[in-house]
């Protein structure tokens, strides 16, 4: 059994780590943090979680979070990066959801999020928390920089075709859609229900700041002497709580592949990515509240076109679901501890 303290436990990453770690067989969640909500019962301000944790928040306390042997940060950008020597220095593993350490190249991490970075000196030790592609690093990482979940469905539809250079790198598209839930839980006019409900629309169309994360990510992938990835991505705001619908364009480059077996092989072992099977369209319904990536594959016409349809939970695959996946890799648990959770349909 291993103690964690979550960072920031009353926004939506938040509580819906405390969701999936409530149930986890090796997992006890000994400090929650919030300061707008010190000492209230995290039961009385969720009380889906009545019955299931009796804990009360306390504002973060580097003592108490390094007496822990694992701490999640679900706070926003710039919070971590504050605390985060101060347990490092004391040994303690460190899950962030946020987006302080995902950026290795820190002018470009100051550029999109227009603020200095207060500990560039720890951002080369943090290990990306995709664990399809750096499982072996995030055994042994201290810091894991969890991936956002935009970039985790882009970079699972992608991969595949970059990691083999089957498609012109210099040219990829991904037109992608949120449910309001990935805007967080503080209240804005633009997460209204009425303002969101009945309507769609793109947003950031002149650049996301998950635009840097994904190119690194997908430029890792590449062998090398491949052309350099680079992405047109436009994210887009669905009336809907949970989930992201990815649409993924590229061209092909090699026509001889089989696409549908590629997909298959490259994802047979991963506990999380369902390859659909051939024609199928993945509906972001069928990952609701799990931490399943359904993709599915396509050729339309015979074309030279390659089309990846990617569907995840952004609170759960895309969030807290991956950043207890990652909890599991480094602590040497079963990987689907706590996360089995069949997709809540309709
Ligand atoms: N929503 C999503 O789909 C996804 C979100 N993320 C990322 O996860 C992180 C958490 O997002 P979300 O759950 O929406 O919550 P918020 O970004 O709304 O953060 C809320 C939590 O952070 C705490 N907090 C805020 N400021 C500070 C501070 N200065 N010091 C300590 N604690 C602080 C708040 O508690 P209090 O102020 O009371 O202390 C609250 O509990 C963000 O970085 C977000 O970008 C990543 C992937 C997907
Ligand atoms: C719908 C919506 O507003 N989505 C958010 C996703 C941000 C997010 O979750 O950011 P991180 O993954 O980097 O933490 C946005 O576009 O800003």
């Amino acid at each position: 059994m291993i103690r964690v303290g979550i960072v920031g436990g009353t926004g939506y990453t938040g509580v819906e780590l405390l969701r999936l770690l409530v149930n986890h067989p090796q997992v006890e969640v000994a400090v929650i943090t919030s300061r707008a909500e010190e000492g209230v019962a995290v039961a009385d301000l969720y009380p889906s979680l009545r019955g299931h944790l009796d804990l009360a928040f306390s504002v973060p306390d580097v003592d108490a979070l390094a007496a822990c042997d694992a701490v999640f940060f679900a706070t926003p950008h710039g919070v971590a990066q504050a605390m985060m020597p101060s347990l490092i220095e004391r040994g303690v593993r460190v899950i962030d959801l946020s987006a302080d350490f995902r950026i290795q190249d820190i002018a470009v991490w100051e550029k999109w999020y227009a603020q200095a970075h207060a500990c560039p000196e720890l951002v080369p030790q943090a290990v990306y928390g995709l664990p399809e592609v750096y499982r072996e690093q995030i055994k042994t990482a201290q810091l894991v920089a969890c991936p956002g979940c935009y970039p985790t469905a882009t970079q699972l539809g992608f991969l595949p075709l970059l990691e083999n250079n089957l498609v012109d790198a210099s040219d990829l598209i991904a037109n992608a859609a949120s449910g309001a839930s990935g805007a967080g839980r503080q209240a804005k006019v633009d997460n209204l229900l009425t303002e969101v409900s009945d309507s769609f629309k793109a947003y950031a169309c002149g650049g996301h700041r998950h635009l840097p994360e994904i190119e690194q990510g997908l430029r890792a992938a590449q062998p090398a002497g491949a052309t350099e990835a680079k992405l047109t991505f436009v994210p887009h705001l669905l009336p809907m709580i949970r989930g992201i619908h990815a649409t993924l364009y590229a061209n092909l480059t090699d026509k001889s592949v089989d696409l549908q077996a590629l997909f298959e092989e490259r994802y047979a072992n991963e506990p999380f990515v369902d390859v659909l099977p051939a024609g199928s369209h993945p509906q972001t319904r069928t990952v609701k509240s799990s931490n399943m990536c359904r993709l599915s594959v396509f050729n339309p016409q015979d074309s030279d076109k390659v089309v990846v349809l990617s569907v995840i939970d952004n609170l759960t695959k895309g969030a807290s679901g991956q950043a207890v996946q990652n909890l599991n890799i480094m602590f040497g648990f079963e990987e689907t501890a706590g996360l089995d959770q069949v997709a809540l349909l309709p």
